[in-house]
């Protein structure tokens, strides 16, 4: 484990491996006043992943997913659901390999282009992810398979549709609650293709 003149005696410890890892670490971290302090921190450990926006710009529609999800069923989600954007892990995969093979798994969609446009921790103060994220057009023409994920990984995906202006609306009124989606159209409402059309100058 690399040092630095900020940190040493780094020592690591698994404390669960049943599915993905969780450690914990235990080193002396130089603080900015110059005095060595002692932390323990658990990180959890579970790859890095990619995420997607499909949209249709002739038909001005986004494609998402809709699935259970224990960890907000236990926080505050009364029936597990979550409307997010396509993402997988990247199980080993590059990003782009990673996530055509995750369009495919959960839309059915072959697309053709992908723009990367980011990358970003998920949840820096405990979990190790890195989430490579990316735009990419769909259009009805490219659907080869029904999706829905891989029912042998126990993936049961409903495919979603919304209207451009449908979507900033539940993102303005809190609608949407998953992280890696909201910066998704964010940022595709700021820099992308769900740009509001330039007003022309009188
Ligand atoms: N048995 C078992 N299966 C698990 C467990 N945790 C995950 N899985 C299964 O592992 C597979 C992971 O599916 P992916 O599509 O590759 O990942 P994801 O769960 O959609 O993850 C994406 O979204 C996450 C949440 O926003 C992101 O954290 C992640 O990077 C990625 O983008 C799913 O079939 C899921 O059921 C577990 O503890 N036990
Ligand atoms: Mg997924």
């Amino acid at each position: 484990m690399p040092e630095n003149d900020r940190l040493r005696n780094i020592r690591k410890e698994t404390l669960s491996s049943a599915w993905y890892t969780l450690y914990r670490y235990d080193f002396e971290y130089r603080r900015s006043d110059g005095r060595w302090e002692s932390r323990q921190r658990e990180v959890y450990d579970r790859g890095n992943g990619a995420a997607v926006l499909l949209y249709d710009a002739s038909r001005r529609k986004v494609l998402l997913t809709r699935q259970f999800r224990m960890p907000t069923f236990v926080n505050h989600n009364p029936d597990g659901l979550l409307t997010e954007v396509c993402a997988g892990l990247l199980d080993g995969a590059d990003p782009e390999a990673a996530i055509r093979k995750e369009i495919l798994e959960e839309t059915g969609y072959r697309v053709e282009q992908l723009e990367k446009i980011l990358e970003a921790y998920s949840s820096p103060g405990a979990v190790t992810e890195i989430l490579h994220y990316y735009l990419a057009a769909y259009h009805p023409g490219q659907k080869e398979a029904e999706g829905g994920g891989v029912p042998e990984e126990t993936e049961d995906i409903e495919l979603l549709e919304f209207g451009f202006e449908e979507i900033l609306e539940k993102v303005r009124n809190g609608e949407i609650r998953d992280a890696k989606t909201l910066i998704l159209i964010q940022y595709a409402a700021l820099f992308g293709p769900l740009r509001p059309v330039a007003r022309e100058i009188q």
